[in-house]
């Protein structure tokens, strides 16, 4: 039987993020390797002339499951009929630039960009916010998407959850593949916080394994949560290669599921599970089924923790304010 393509549009196509992207989704990494897949390419104008020239290059990779591709300037034509949507396009952080600063900056782009969705995107729509500052961004979409449920918007934490991964399995002599259960709490920022006391390595608890609380303070949890600005000053550009792993990652696991055992970290619509204000876009530990997420519930949550996971949704709770107040949601 032959299946039907799968929609997937992806804006900021033309960007370092897109660029690393569209090749590992036109050659099946993000879906599965038998769903095929049209790629809708947005780009502002000025983006237009680069992304044709990545389309050439999809093209003459001749991917199989590769069924088209589109370049669109207008959002109302970039999500029609989108399936999966990876709102990439931003404006990046630069050296210094916090993303605070950047919340008036992108809320213009991803407000059109929500009402686009609700008005023509496909009904089992599933989105994917990178665009920092990722988790209100998805906020703001979420919020002028009227009638798409909320719970299709999320926002990206999965680098972090892949970074914290290999930062603990260096520290412990083990392999990524040994560490499960690890999860990202809150803002996808400096604040953020990696836990490792639910996770496990090779099936012993990860906290008792490390043991070594100055450790977690002040180089686990700062090396994983300024990693972003890290390679800022490294490569004198913001993560691409890393990040669109990392959305490869997220839809990946969204739609074919968490292994057992195992939760991955997704910034969700809060339900009010851990204290966390309903509405607000925090990154959770969540499991994957049948293409849906459910919160993971009813972890105990140390002194530790809780000033931590406190302080990064605190945070979102002021960026939330903050687009409210500029009218964005
Ligand atoms: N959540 C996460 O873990 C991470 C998020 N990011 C964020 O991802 C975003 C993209 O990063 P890069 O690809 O490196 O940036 P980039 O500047 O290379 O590319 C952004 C692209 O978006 C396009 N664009 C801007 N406004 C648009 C709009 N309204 N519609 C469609 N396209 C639009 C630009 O023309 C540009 O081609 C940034 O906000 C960055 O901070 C980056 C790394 C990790
Ligand atoms: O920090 C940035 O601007 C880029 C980013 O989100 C990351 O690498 O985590």
């Amino acid at each position: 039987m032959t299946r039907t393509p799968v929609n997937v549009t992806v804006t900021g196509a033309a960007g370092q993020i897109g660029y690393a992207l569209l090749f590992r989704i036109a050659s099946g990494h993000l879906l599965g390797a038998d769903v095929p897949v049209k790629l809708r390419l947005l780009e502002i104008p000025q983006g237009v002339k680069a992304a044709e020239g990545t389309a050439m290059e999809l093209d003459d990779c001749a991917f199989p499951l590769l069924k088209g591709i589109d370049i669109f300037d207008n959002p109302n034509k970039g999500f029609e009929g989108a399936n999966i949507g990876l709102l990439v396009g931003a404006r990046p952080r630069g050296p210094g630039m916090e993303r605070g600063d950047l919340l008036a900056a992108n809320g213009g782009i991803f407000k059109p960009q929500g009402e686009a969705i609700a008005a023509h995107a496909a009904d089992d729509v599933k989105i994917l916010v990178v665009g920092n500052p990722a988790n209100t961004n998805a906020l703001i979409a979420q919020s002028a998407a009227k009638g798409v449920p909320a719970e299709r918007f999320t926002a990206m934490t999965r680098l972090d959850h892949n970074r914290a991964l290999t930062q603990l399995a260096q520290k412990t002599g083990s392999s990524v593949t040994d560490i499960k259960r690890l999860t990202i709490w809150g803002n996808h920022s400096a604040t953020q916080y990696p836990d490792i006391f639910h996770a496990e390595i090779a099936g012993k608890n990860a906290a008792e394994v490390v043991n070594d609380e100055a450790w977690l303070a002040d180089t686990f949890i700062p090396t994983v949560a300024k990693r972003g600005a890290a390679i800022i000053d490294a490569r004198g550009a913001s993560s691409a290669a890393s990040a669109a792993n990392a959305a490869i990652d997220h839809v990946y696991t969204w739609v074919n599921g968490t292994a057992e055992g195992d939760w991955t970290s997704m910034g969700v619509p809060s339900d009010g599970s851990y204290g966390v204000p309903e509405g607000l876009i925090s990154s959770f530990p969540v499991t994957c089924k049948d293409g849906k997420y459910e919160i993971v519930q009813n972890l105990d949550i140390n002194e530790f923790s809780r000033a931590r996971i406190d302080a990064s949704v605190n945070e979102l709770s002021e960026e939330r304010d903050a687009v409210r107040e500029l009218g964005l949601i």
